[in-house]
């Protein structure tokens, strides 16, 4: 049994994938999300940028249903989200904790065929096409401790996409890699998201990698966390890492990002 790709095609009632409504969040008796309003539409790449402590890790626990709204409402595929679910998966910057040390690669991606309860004997191909899906064919007999931090990342895509998720929700995942690493995972999600048709929001720092990544950028404003800033980024797909960040467009929507983190991190301050 092949999974079916995630949708990639516009919903025929053109619902977007997610809506958040209003949506607002309190932790420990502080308000963190105000008034959260946000379409993502399905097979659309999303980023969300913004200054230390506005709030992007949260609005992402609030879109994976780990969190609840306090205020409002976070819908997915039209309905509520109440818990988390199967077709949405999380990548986080620490792969370290999220693969299992006592796993190979290849076990580590069974783990997400098993939890979708995939038959036992359609495993093993999934599990190489997983592999291959990300470069890591040669390595499925490795421990996590056996691969430099750019593989254990690779198999932490490899394992989100064996579940074959809508969405993939990705949270500063490359901030802990070198340069060179870190552009030619770029450049692998984009051709995973393109191929598999997944939603994703992402989650960075880094404003050049949330352009050259997008189809749109979110930029929040802290206390509380809420939108500040939206950009459709119109750069020809597919990106390149060399022409597309020489783009006028690109340098232009760099600028305007540049001038809103500094703006808001002078109004934190
Ligand atoms: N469980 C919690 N209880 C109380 N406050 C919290 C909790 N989790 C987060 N916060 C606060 O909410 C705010 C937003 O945190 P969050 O981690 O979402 O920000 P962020 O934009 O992802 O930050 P960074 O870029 O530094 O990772 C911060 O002020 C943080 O201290």
């Amino acid at each position: 049994m092949k999974p079916a790709p995630a949708m990639a095609e516009p919903h025929p009632d053109g619902t977007p994938l997610y809506r958040f409504e209003q949506v607002s969040l309190s932790l420990g008796g502080k308000l963190i999300i105000d008034g959260l309003s946000l379409d993502v539409r399905r097979g659309e790449f999303v980023c969300i940028v913004g200054a230390s402590g506005c709030g992007k890790t949260t609005a992402l626990r609030l879109a994976a249903g780990l969190y609840q709204p306090s205020g409002g409402d976070v819908r997915f595929d039209g309905k509520t989200m109440r818990t988390p679910r199967q077709d949405i998966a999380i990548i986080f910057q620490d792969y370290g904790k999220a693969l299992l040390p006592w796993r190979t690669a290849s076990a580590n991606i069974s783990l997400a065929l098993e939890a979708a309860k995939v038959p036992k004997s359609d495993r093993p191909r999934l599990i190489r096409e997983g592999l291959a899906k990300v470069g890591l064919g040669d390595h499925g007999d490795k421990y996590p401790a056996e691969m430099s931090g750019g593989m254990q990342q690779r198999l932490q895509i490899a394992r989100c996409l064996a579940q074959n998720p809508q969405a993939l929700l990705m949270d500063e995942p490359f901030g802990a890699l070198d340069a060179m690493t870190r552009q030619s995972l770029q450049d692998e999600v984009l051709m995973l998201a393109a191929d598999t048709g997944a939603t994703v929001i992402f989650v960075t720092h880094d404003l050049e990698e949330a352009i050259y990544l997008g189809d749109r950028v979110i930029g929040l404003l802290p206390h509380p966390g809420r939108i500040g800033i939206e950009l459709k980024v119109d750069l020809p797909r597919p990106r390149n890492q060399l022409t597309t960040r020489e783009e006028p467009e690109f340098l232009r929507l760099r600028r305007i990002l540049f001038d809103f983190i500094k703006a808001s991190e002078g109004g934190a301050a």
